[in-house]
């Protein structure tokens, strides 16, 4: 991966999106719209050329998975169709390695709005996470739009939207008393979700601004509870 055109950008790209993710909430102009137990989902409202474009940020803490196994399931293909309901088809056009791959995915259509494709390379990486006490290691998966000549955005089917997502997981180990092995039960993963999709062409904002509302918690919900369900019966991936 490393000799790959790309990789300067995937680099650094990735740790730009770590770093950003990182960052809390308290400044920046950002504002809680949806809350669901331990999820807090805030947004920006931007707009480019009179296009929403709303930076989106999700905390979120899950009980029982790691950020390894997290972030394995966000950027498995052979998975994305069970649990990501926005995308009505996805392909891998191309391997860079086997932790960063490009997905091209037809999205399924927003009425009114026309229907949109994603053409992005997405790259899984652990960071060592050096600055926390208890140095439990980071995984992120970032996705960021990418141009392909093969698969051009004016193909007049879709729109093409550009994004740029990363899902940020950390791993919290409770250690059971008397240095019994670690079980699922001990382990907490505080998981970071950030997403910023440029829609590509005009949609009207009262309806994109609606559409996130409604289908970013559940987005993320499914998501979650697609993880734990898988990993419930597996050993643990740390
Ligand atoms: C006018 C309609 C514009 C929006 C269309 C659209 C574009 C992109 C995306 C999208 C969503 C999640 C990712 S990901 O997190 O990287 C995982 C891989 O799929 C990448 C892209 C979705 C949707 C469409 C609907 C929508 C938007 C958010 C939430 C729920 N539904």
């Amino acid at each position: 991966a490393c000799q790959h055109r790309l990789w300067p950008e995937i680099d650094r790209i990735s740790m730009e999106q770590l770093r950003y993710a990182r960052l809390g909430v308290g400044e920046g102009g950002w504002q809680l719209f949806a809350e669901d137990g331990e999820m807090k989902m805030y947004k920006r409202e931007e707009e480019v050329n009179g296009m929403v474009v709303d930076p989106l940020k999700a905390c979120h803490m899950v009980r029982g998975v790691t950020g390894h196994e997290m972030c394995h399931y966000f950027f498995s293909p052979d998975v994305r169709m069970d649990w990501e309901t926005t995308v009505e088809q996805m392909t891998v056009i191309e391997t860079i390695a086997e932790d960063t791959l490009v997905f091209l995915q037809v999205h399924k259509r927003i009425w009114p709005a026309s229907q949109r494709d994603s053409l992005f390379w997405s790259h899984m990486r652990q960071v060592p996470d050096h600055n926390d006490r208890d140095g439990h290691d980071i995984w992120i998966v970032c996705n960021h739009s990418t141009e392909n000549p093969d698969f051009p955005s004016n193909n007049g089917k879709f729109v093409r939207v550009t994004l740029t997502v990363c899902l940020v997981c950390q791993t919290f180990i409770d250690p059971p008393k008397d240095g019994a092995q670690i079980v699922r039960d001990n382990i907490t993963c505080k998981i970071t979700y950030c997403s910023v999709v440029n829609p590509g062409g005009w949609a009207p904002a009262s309806v994109l601004r609606a559409v996130y509302k409604r289908e970013y918690p559940k987005f993320l919900k499914r998501f979650t509870a697609y993880v734990i369900d898988q990993c419930k019966e597996k050993p643990i991936m740390f």
